[in-house]
């Protein structure tokens, strides 16, 4: 549905040249969700507004349903954009027009009939759960309201796709997750194709069928969600899936935790399992194979795009040897062993 080749965009700033984008390439299939990650600064903003030409990028092609845009007209442009919608952070309402007219304004300019406005205005309020904010205007909204008004109004001219510009940034983690669900919800019910800027791992996970992750306007990494969640490849990609598991020491063992191993101490583990290694009884294989009993801590498990994800924090008692070798045991069966110390 859309697809970049070989994008670049530099911006010259202060007599100095920043490069933005460095030859990103990337497709996004019809009905899917596809989010890309990035830290400030990687080029998120940037990536998403190349694909709409609200930037044109420096080299490189953009194509939307299989049709170069990156050097339309002005007037075919507009067409295109009105099949590739936007929403914002900040949601970018019309203060002085109620939600209605918010939602009738990308009509109104499309010379659409009134009794059409009416009538197409009123399914797309009830769609985003509006259905008594018809008359009231934004300042008297919450955030998660806004960006419903926002979406719905993205929606009226039925596009094709939605771009999604840190649209949950500004919301609490409620409020994004009600959010992220009807995004969900209109891309199962209408094939909405959705392209989504994120520095949330969260989000990605919630929704995303597909992700990239950007660096320094690099892409560095992109897969299915499933995927990235089991077999990341980068450390960039570990950090972000990492943010979305917290596993803290408790203080009692922080007080106990010393960096070498001495006589009595046993390792403290941090254990990363994935794909494959979260069905497998390993820790009652250890306990077989080499006496290593595992003291669990506390432990995390997860699903992203299908697939089983956690962490574990557990003390494995045992011999120096037989832990070591009970840790060898675990990475050779696709777990991340961490050693974070001596208790
Ligand atoms: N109009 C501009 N002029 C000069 N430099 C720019 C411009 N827009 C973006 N940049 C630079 O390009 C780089 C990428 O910026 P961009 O806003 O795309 O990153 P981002 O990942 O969206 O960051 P954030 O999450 O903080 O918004 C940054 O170094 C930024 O300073």
């Amino acid at each position: 549905m859309i697809k970049l080749e070989h994008i670049s965009k530099t911006f010259e700033h202060n007599n100095t040249t920043i490069h933005a984008l460095k030859d990103i390439s990337l497709y996004v299939p019809k009905g899917k969700i596809y989010g890309v990650i990035g830290k400030s600064g990687a080029g998120k903003s940037t990536l998403i507004r190349c694909v709409n030409l609200l930037e044109n990028p420096t080299s490189g092609k953009i194509f939307f349903d299989n049709q170069e845009i990156t050097h339309l007209s002005n007037r075919k442009l507009i067409e295109v954009r009105r099949k590739i919608s936007m929403i914002f952070q900040h949601f970018n309402l019309l203060s002085s027009r109620t939600v209605f007219d918010n939602i009738a304004f990308p009509l109104e300019l499309n010379k659409t009939p009134k009794a059409v406005i009416k009538q197409k205005v009123k399914a797309l309020i009830e769609l985003v759960g509006l259905s008594d904010k018809a008359d009231v205007y934004p300042a008297n909204l919450s955030g998660g309201q806004k960006q419903r008004v926002a979406i719905a109004r993205a929606l009226a001219s039925d596009p094709k796709v939605l771009l999604c510009d840190e649209a949950t940034s500004a919301l609490d983690p409620e409020t994004t997750r009600s959010i992220l669900a009807l995004l969900k919800d209109i891309n199962q019910k209408l094939g909405l194709t959705i392209l989504l800027i994120t520095h949330e791992m969260d989000v990605v996970k919630q929704i995303c069928d597909q992700v990239a992750v950007i660096s320094n306007g690099e892409l560095v990494e992109q897969s299915s969600v499933g995927e990235m969640f089991s077999h990341a490849k980068t450390d960039i990609a570990r950090q972000f899936i990492q943010s979305t598991l917290h596993l803290t020491i408790p203080d009692d063992y922080l007080v106990r935790l010393t960096p070498e191993h001495k006589e009595g101490l046993n390792p403290l583990v941090r254990l990363e399992f994935s794909g494959v290694s979260v069905d497998l009884p390993l820790l009652s294989q250890i306990a077989k194979e080499f006496q290593v009993d595992s003291n669990i801590i506390s432990a995390q498990m997860d699903y992203a795009g299908g697939v089983k994800f956690g962490l574990m924090l557990t003390e494995m008692k045992g011999t120096q040897k037989s832990t070591a070798a009970a840790i060898a045991f675990l990475e050779n069966n696709n777990t991340k062993v961490e050693v974070l110390g001596y208790v």
